[in-house]
């Protein structure tokens, strides 16, 4: 039977589809103005008319307009007098020498290689793609997780690290899988007098070395490579710091736990932070926050913070401290342990 097409109900439900569909369309209006560098030529152009834009961006005058409107929507530009800026906004996330930019983290959802944007071979895979985390993480990916880290997870970790009693004493620090190796940068840039090293795998640590370098930290933070599960991280540590590197190795974290007790000098600070699923393995926060959580980390957080406790006594180390740390994905479990 066919429908009688005039009489065919609108459904209310629409609008969920909708909204999808205008946050598709914005996503892409925005990352369109960031891989043209536009944030970054208005940051220097400010009060820019838009035919200066066009002219500049090449983008068609006749799209200007409501392009230019869009992100004055999104609160990203600022319009009067027929003239363009930058908003504080966008000052602040979207231009290349601000400290707090956002851009690699914000075009990496979408990047040819990311879960998301191969969200149907990630779902079925039981494995991280190889070329991905086996051989380690790239340039981009590196740098979407540094920009991650600095949206208040890295500073409420490090500030916890620098209010534990034995931080003014401590003189070395390792930094486990550390990437970027920001964690690093940060706690030595809080205490003159440690010395750090990031541990990585070897064509990561020329991403690090970039990072301790803009940081103008050479001369107290270095890098080492290798596999954290094979090989030697050396000794005479005041803290060893791990962090979002553990889920891979959740069926036996008493074996890293171990060899972080041998490296850590006697009283050394043990700084874990890692996601944790919810009692019962349930689902606090929203689903897409808990399936980002799921592929960023090998398919599950930790699970059971008890067991995780439970290790790390049995290992030699007393808990000195455990919170929560707000991060993009949810709340990290930030757990801070003494060498017994
Ligand atoms: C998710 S990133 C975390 C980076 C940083 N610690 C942070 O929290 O932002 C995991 C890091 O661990 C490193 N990694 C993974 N497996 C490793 C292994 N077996 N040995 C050494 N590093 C490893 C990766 O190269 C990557 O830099």
């Amino acid at each position: 039977m066919t429908h009688q097409l005039m009489n065919l109900p609108v459904a209310g439900e629409l609008k969920l589809l909708d909204d999808i569909a205008e946050g598709y369309k914005a996503y892409q209006v925005l990352a369109h103005a960031v891989d043209l560098g536009l944030f970054d030529w208005l940051e220097g152009n400010p009060g820019s008319t838009r035919e200066n834009i066009g002219a500049a961006m090449n983008i068609n005058g006749m799209f200007m307009r409501s392009y230019l409107q869009a992100l004055v929507d999104m609160g990203l530009l600022c319009h009067g007098d027929e003239r363009y800026r930058n908003s504080a906004a966008a000052s602040a996330m979207l231009v290349r020498s601000s400290p707090s930019r956002q851009t690699e983290w914000f075009r990496s959802i979408a990047a040819p290689r990311s879960s998301w944007a191969r969200l149907g071979d990630t779902l079925k895979r039981d494995r991280p793609a190889s070329g991905t985390s086996r051989s380690g993480p790239d340039r981009d990916f590196l740098q979407a997780l540094a920009q991650r880290s600095l949206r208040g997870e890295l500073q409420a970790v490090t500030r916890a690290v620098r209010g534990w009693e034995g931080f003014d004493g401590s003189r070395r620090l390792l930094d486990l899988g550390g990437g970027h190796g920001l964690y690093a940068i940060a706690l030595c840039q809080a205490q003159p007098q440690l010395t750090a090293t990031v541990f990585d795998q070897p064509h990561v640590t020329n991403f690090t070395q970039e990072y301790i370098e803009a940081y103008q930290l050479a001369d107290r933070v270095d890098v080492a490579n290798g596999d954290v599960s094979v090989d030697d991280f050396g000794s005479g540590y005041d803290i060893v710091l791990i962090s979002h590197l553990l889920y891979k190795f959740r069926k036996d974290l008493p074996a890293i736990f171990r060899r972080v007790w041998q490296a850590l000098n006697p009283g050394g600070l043990l700084v874990s932070n890692h996601w944790f699923c919810a009692p019962g393995c349930g689902m606090p926060a929203g689903g897409l926050v808990e399936l980002d959580k799921s592929l960023r980390s090998f398919g599950h957080p930790l699970c059971y913070p008890e067991a995780f406790n439970a290790a790390l006594d049995a290992c030699g180390f007393v808990l000195k401290n455990e919170l929560a740390v707000p991060g993009m994905s949810g709340e990290t479990t930030l757990h801070l342990a003494a060498k017994r």
